[in-house]
Formats: C-alpha cells, structure tokens, sequence
C-alpha cells in the first residue's frame, strides 16, 4: 500500500455526553479525526459512523455540526481547532435544504457568499457546477432537478458554506444501484478536492460506506463486569476502526477483497452484539 501518515486534528470530539430529561443517550464519546497525508496527493479524510437505530447518531452529529450543546464535554473542528460554531460544519439530511424558488446556480451563490466575497463566491459556485456535474441544470430549481442531482447540489452547498468538514445522513438509501455509483464518485471527488477536507458518512449500508472511508466509528453500549448493558451509547477506543493501517482504506476494489469481506461480517457481530 501507498505510503501514509497522520498530520495535524481535523475534529476532535473530546468526553462528549447528552442527557435529555435525565436519560444519558451518550456517554464519554472522545475520537478524534487526523489529516490523512499521502505522498504526492491531496487525501482527505471519510469518517463512516454506524450504529443501530435509535441510539444516538443524529444526537452525535448535530452536536458535531454546533447545532446542539452537548451536556458535557466539547467538539474542536479546522485546523486551529476551534469550538466548533453552527455552520462550521456542513449538515447534509435526508430533506435536502434548498430553497425552492430560488434556481440552483443562486441557491450555490447564496452558500458560497457565507464564506467568500462575490466574485470569489461566483468562481467557486462555477468551479462546484461543473464538478458535480451540474452545470447544465444551473437555472433549474430544485423541483425540477432528479434525486440524484439534488442530492449532489445540496453536498456542493454545504460544502461552498461549510469549513471542510461536512456530515452525510443515510445518503445511500433510496438511491438505484447507479445513483450509488455516482455518489460513491462525488464522495472520493469531495475527499481529493483538498486534503482538509473531511466526510462524515452515517449509514446503515456498511459495504459500501466502508469502501469508502478510513476510519469507522461503532457505536454502541458496554457492559458493566456483570454483564448488564451501561446506560449511554458511547464509541469505545476498540469500536473506532483505522481502516488504513489495517490495510483497507483507498483501494477501487475493496469490496472484492476477501479480508474487507470479513472484516464487514465481524461489524455486523458487533452491531448485533451492542
Ligand atoms: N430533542 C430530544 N429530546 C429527547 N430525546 C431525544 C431528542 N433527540 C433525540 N432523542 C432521543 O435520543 C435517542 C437517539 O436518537 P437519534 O435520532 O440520535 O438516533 P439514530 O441513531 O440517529 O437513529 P436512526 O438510525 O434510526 O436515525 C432516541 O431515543 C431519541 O428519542
């Protein structure tokens, strides 16, 4: 394998836990994500995050993406590693946000001028048209674009506003084999663009969201000594994955690979098990 190493933090998720009500939902969380570096290219970093239904997921990413305190302990993003602020990190769910009677090419420039001043914005919304391969519907508005194209649009406009770091809830589901395909392109696309750039991918497909990523998070629930489940999902150190040094990580054809066969059937135990 290509030759690797671990830079500077990108995210740093430090003791995190949330009640609501008085029910601990999560426990204890501290991961953290590094600048993947490699020789002669521009390697960013695919953080796939699984667990069962229900245990805390999208409790986890709003507090990642700044929109939800966590009741204790905090979230460092960007190179500087700041307390991340709402739109540090892009948050791209299920119900895409674009605006409906604005065309694409304008919801991209309203994103882009969060971030960049107007002529900077008109370049980059320009440059993320063509590499989505949404150039030619640029005047269409939303409800006359496809799934697939709106799902490309709203990963563009999170990224144009956001600081490098953007969370994918369950992009896969309800997609067609080739809709998966392409976004499996744009998602090594977005990771290439520059090597600060970081996704996070919560899904429940595990085959093909750890092709694409380098590190996996489990989360789930430990047992006390006696055997009896601790309140509070959390992602223990053993349930967070360096699927690089494990030999996993940027092949095409992982999937084909007897040893990526089995590791994805050793999550599944763990999945079932927590
Ligand atoms: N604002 C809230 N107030 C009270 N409880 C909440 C709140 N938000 C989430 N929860 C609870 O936290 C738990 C975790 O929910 P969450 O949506 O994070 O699960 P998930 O892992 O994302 O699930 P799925 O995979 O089904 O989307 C659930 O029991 C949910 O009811």
């Amino acid at each position: 394998m290509s030759p690797y190493s671990h830079h500077e933090p990108v995210l740093t998720l430090d003791n995190i836990s949330m009640s609501f009500r008085g029910e601990l939902v999560l426990r204890d969380i501290s991961a953290q994500v590094r600048n993947v570096v490699r020789p002669g290219m521009s390697q960013g970093q695919v953080v796939g995050f699984y667990g069962r239904s229900g245990i805390g997921k999208s409790v986890l990413c709003r507090i990642i993406a700044g929109l939800t305190a966590p009741s204790t302990g905090a979230v460092q993003v960007g190179e500087e590693q700041h307390p991340v602020r709402p739109g540090d990190v892009g948050l791209v769910q299920q119900r895409y946000p674009l605006f409906n009677h604005r065309t694409l090419a304008d919801n991209l420039l309203l994103a882009a001028q969060r971030k960049h001043q107007p002529e900077a914005a008109r370049q980059e919304v320009e440059a993320f048209l063509e590499r989505f391969r949404l150039a030619p519907h640029r005047q269409k508005f939303p409800a006359q674009l496809s799934g697939g194209q709106r799902q490309r649009a709203a990963i563009a406009q999170q990224l144009l506003c956001s600081d490098h770091l953007i969370i994918l809830d369950e992009p896969f589901s309800g997609l067609d084999v080739a809709m998966i395909d392409e976004l499996k392109k744009i998602i090594v696309e977005v990771t290439t663009m520059d090597e600060l750039n970081t996704v996070v991918i919560v899904s429940h497909d595990l085959a093909t969201t750890t092709a694409l990523s380098d590190t996996l998070w489990l989360m789930g629930y430990e047992r006390d000594p006696a055997g009896q489940l601790i309140p509070g999902a959390t992602i223990s150190p053993e349930h967070q994955y360096d699927l690089a040094a494990m030999g996993l990580a940027w092949h095409p054809n992982v999937e084909a690979e007897p040893e990526f066969g089995r590791f994805v059937e050793h999550l599944k135990e763990e999945i079932r098990r927590s």
